[in-house]
């Protein structure tokens, strides 16, 4: 039987060579493309095909920072399959990366300095800022768009990979203040948010058929990197991170080796995984890629409690928006009675 696999973010960096990977496994894959901008879908959709002549890509109208993108997504994932094999929640964002250069010079003299290079600890804040849909825009995109989708289509599902990161760390999230509204270290946060729904939802859900894996891409030149410090200078300091790769393997560099643990996943057995381990695509100093895991550092209570908030969020979006929706219903009708009565 043709098997699903949808791929929020996939019009480029690690999504878009995660297609690459899964289309060259397996050419009879239905692929579907979940992507914001349907320029770029388009784009990648004919990329892919051209490598690929047969394959069956589709495209999605998918902002996931949208409530109500998110939403009218589903209703038409639902018309569109019966099941999908394989939901990665990939899309993700770091809007206004600020290097902290004190830092990363102190880092390079000191212990931590391998540990400075594969999780960026210490030396990376952002700057984030509120959504139409009232979130912070971190959360909303790097998380709760995902939590939402997967709601919705959570009788499709069987199979979910969250692509988070190294960077993703207990310290920079509160639960008190999950959407991070306070702090500048929303990307750490959100990451750290979906390694630990991840562990929630195999804890709620594996009796049920569903199991869901984290893994980190390694440092991987990307759209995403490139917000941090320009592609030239990524180019011209190349041959350095060759040298630090012989150091530390996480630097992965392509999005083709970034999206190792994605493909390696596909192709695991559930229940052979291990709900508390994050997969990490790595390369070696001679470019080997391979998957390991590496336990991650979360409390079982605390990520049934994150998971309970998000359900109570929900409930509170969904409210607000039927209200706004009733609203405009209302307007529409006022509207309508004047325009007869005149
Ligand atoms: N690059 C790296 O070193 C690392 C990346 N990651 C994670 O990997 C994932 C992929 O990022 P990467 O490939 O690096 O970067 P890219 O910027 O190339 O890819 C991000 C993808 O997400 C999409 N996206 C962003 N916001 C939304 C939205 N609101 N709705 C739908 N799609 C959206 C982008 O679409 P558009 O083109 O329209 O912006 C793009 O396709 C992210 O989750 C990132 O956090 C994790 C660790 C390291
Ligand atoms: C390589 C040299 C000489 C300089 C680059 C310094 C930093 C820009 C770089 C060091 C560690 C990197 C890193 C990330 C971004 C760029 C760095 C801070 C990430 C935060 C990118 C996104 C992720 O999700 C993490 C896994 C990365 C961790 C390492």
């Amino acid at each position: 039987m043709e098997r699903v696999v949808l791929i929020t973010g996939a019009n480029s960096g690690i999504g878009l060579a995660l297609c690459e990977r899964l289309l060259t496994e397996d050419s009879q894959l239905r692929l579907c493309l979940a992507c914001r901008n349907m320029q770029r879908a388009e784009a990648a959709r004919s990329a892919l095909l051209t490598s690929h002549s047969n394959a069956h890509v589709d495209l999605l109208q998918l902002d996931v920072g949208s409530v109500q993108s998110v939403l009218s997504a589903a209703q038409e994932v639902k018309a569109r399959y019966n099941r999908i094999d394989f939901l990665y929640l990939n899309a993700g964002i770091m809007p206004n990366p600020q290097l902290d250069l004190n830092a990363f010079f102190k880092g390079l003299f000191s212990r931590n300095v391998v540990r400075m290079f594969a999780t960026a600890e210490g030396i990376l804040t952002q700057q984030d800022r509120l959504n139409s849909d009232g979130l912070q825009e971190v959360f909303a995109t790097n998380l709760f768009g995902h939590f939402l989708l997967i709601r919705e289509l959570e009788p499709l599902l069987s199979r979910l990979v969250w692509t988070s990161s190294s960077n993703a760390r207990r310290s920079a999230f509160s639960m008190e203040d999950m959407q991070h509204r306070e702090g500048r270290e929303s990307y750490s946060s959100s990451k750290y948010a979906s390694d630990m729904l991840s562990l929630a939802l195999n804890r709620q859900k594996n009796s049920q058929g569903l199991f869901s894996s984290v893994i980190c891409p390694g440092l991987v030149m990307t759209n995403l990197t490139y917000g941090i410090l320009p592609s030239f200078f990524w180019t011209l300091i190349m041959p350095v991170m060759w040298l630090i790769r012989i150091f530390t393997n996480t630097f992965t560099l392509t999005p083709h080796n970034g999206a190792e643990a994605l493909h390696w996943l596909f192709l695991q057995n559930p229940e052979s995984l291990d709900p508390r381990a994050k997969y990490h695509s790595l390369t070696s100093g001679l470019g080997t890629n391979y998957t390991q895991p590496r336990q991650m550092d979360i409390d079982e209570g605390a990520s049934d409690v994150l998971y309970s908030k998000l359900l109570e969020l929900e409930k509170e979006v969904r409210r607000k928006l039927s209200e706004e929706n009733a609203d405009e219903e209302m307007s529409a009708v006022k509207y309508g009675l004047l325009t007869l009565q005149t």
